[in-house]
């Protein structure tokens, strides 16, 4: 049989297929009509695991799997033609929708911001583009910027999430995991320059230690391989933690890695400039608050899924999505530290507040996935 041939045989079957998929999303809308009566929910995950295993026994083994595939691409369709026929407000639409109306127009010109670091960190300088006048306060670890927006000491948080360099700021990840009152009300993305500073006098062949944060030794890579197996690198906690370390350093061959700002803060000089392996390098920062803002104009939203460590349970995430027209623009995945086998999955999503995606959305996911937590929707500041 020819190519051609083959492709009439394939022609046949599909109309038939297309008879049977319009005749099914009939039943389907009538299954969502008894529902509303009986006060269901759409999603029937048993109903779904009986069909699966009946489809798998019926089908040759060699195709099970591929069937097993279909069909749950099938329930997601119907599951989503169910929602928008018969739509459920989810308690988390009319969270949203409450903080939508009660949010001010205005992101706040001025705050109490909360910062890892001392003066002249990046986040500092990511906090000056979030707020006209912030009042920034400095902590010692990402994880008291956490504590102080949820005891109210501090109104937002500033923490780097990702680099287009050196990737995402895992320890933040994991931070969101573990703190479950916060949310995203803002971003941004910062062009990082690196600088070799030292004491004023210090000459760049003298130097034995550099001291910077490991992302920013990270970002700097190349540069510092290339001044030779004799310098020490050492992490520490901060980029401009380490300059004020080197102002105060007895030592005569220390340089730090960080922010042009750090110069003159700390009385120091610039022995090199954009050390950085990649010019166009950029942190992305979310700014953090213990209630939920939603800004007009948002059109990101970031979203933490925990799934079952079993194939397909990202797929009908992902389908979900696909679905719904949405854009994913990041996906972070996370080991959960105290259960076995199980994973985070962090999302950014690019989608208006306004749209009607977004907000059936909201509506499906409780229907779709067992545990999520919704981190916010807000606008980047470029
Ligand atoms: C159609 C139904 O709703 C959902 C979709 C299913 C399907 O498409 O077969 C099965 C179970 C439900 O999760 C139903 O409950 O039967």
């Amino acid at each position: 049989m020819n190519l051609e041939e083959l492709r009439t045989e394939i022609d046949a079957i599909d109309d038939t297929l297309v008879n049977a998929f319009a005749q099914r999303m009939d039943v389907v809308a009538r299954v969502s009509q008894a529902k509303k009566e009986q006060g269901l929910p759409t999603l029937d995950p048993a109903r779904e695991r009986a069909k699966l295993a009946d489809i798998a026994s019926k089908l040759p083994p060699e195709l099970a799997q591929y069937g097993y595939a279909l069909w749950s691409m099938l329930f997601e369709i119907s599951r989503g033609y169910q929602n928008a026929m018969n739509p459920q407000p989810s308690a988390l639409r009319k969270e949203i929708e409450g903080a939508m109306a009660s949010t001010p127009n205005l992101f706040p010109p001025s705050a109490t911001v909360a910062c890892q670091g001392v003066e002249g960190a990046y986040s500092q300088l990511a906090c000056e583009k979030l707020f006209k006048h912030p009042q920034v306060m400095y902590f010692g670890s990402f994880e008291s910027v956490f504590s102080a927006i949820e005891n109210g000491f501090c109104d937002y948080g500033v923490l780097p999430l990702e680099n287009s360099t050196a990737g995402s700021v895992k320890q933040i990840y994991d931070l969101m995991l573990r703190h479950s009152s916060f949310k995203i009300v803002r971003s941004t993305r910062l062009k990082i320059d690196h600088n070799l500073v030292a004491k004023k006098g210090t000459k760049l062949e003298d130097i034995k230690e550099i001291f910077s944060h490991p992302q920013a030794i990270s970002q700097c890579s190349a540069y510092l391989e290339k001044l030779g197996k004799d310098v020490k690198i050492t992490p520490c906690e901060n980029t401009a933690a380490a300059a004020e370390a080197v102002a105060q350093s007895d030592r005569k061959d220390v340089a730090a890695i960080a922010s042009h700002s750090c110069v003159a803060l700390y009385g120091l000089e610039r022995l090199a400039a954009d050390i950085q392996d990649r010019s166009n390098n950029y942190t992305r920062f979310i700014c953090i608050s213990k209630k939920l803002e939603i800004y007009p104009g948002a059109d990101k939203t970031s979203l933490m899924v925990v799934l079952p460590h079993r194939p397909g349970s990202l797929y009908q995430i992902l389908a979900r999505f696909y679905a719904l027209g949405l854009n994913l623009i990041k996906l972070e995945s996370r080991p959960l530290p105290d259960r076995e086998f199980e994973f985070m999955f962090y999302f950014d999503l690019e989608t208006s507040v306004y749209s009607d995606e977004f907000i059936r959305m909201v509506d499906d996911l409780s229907a779709v996935c067992e545990e999520f937590q919704y981190l916010g929707s807000y606008s980047e500041v470029i």
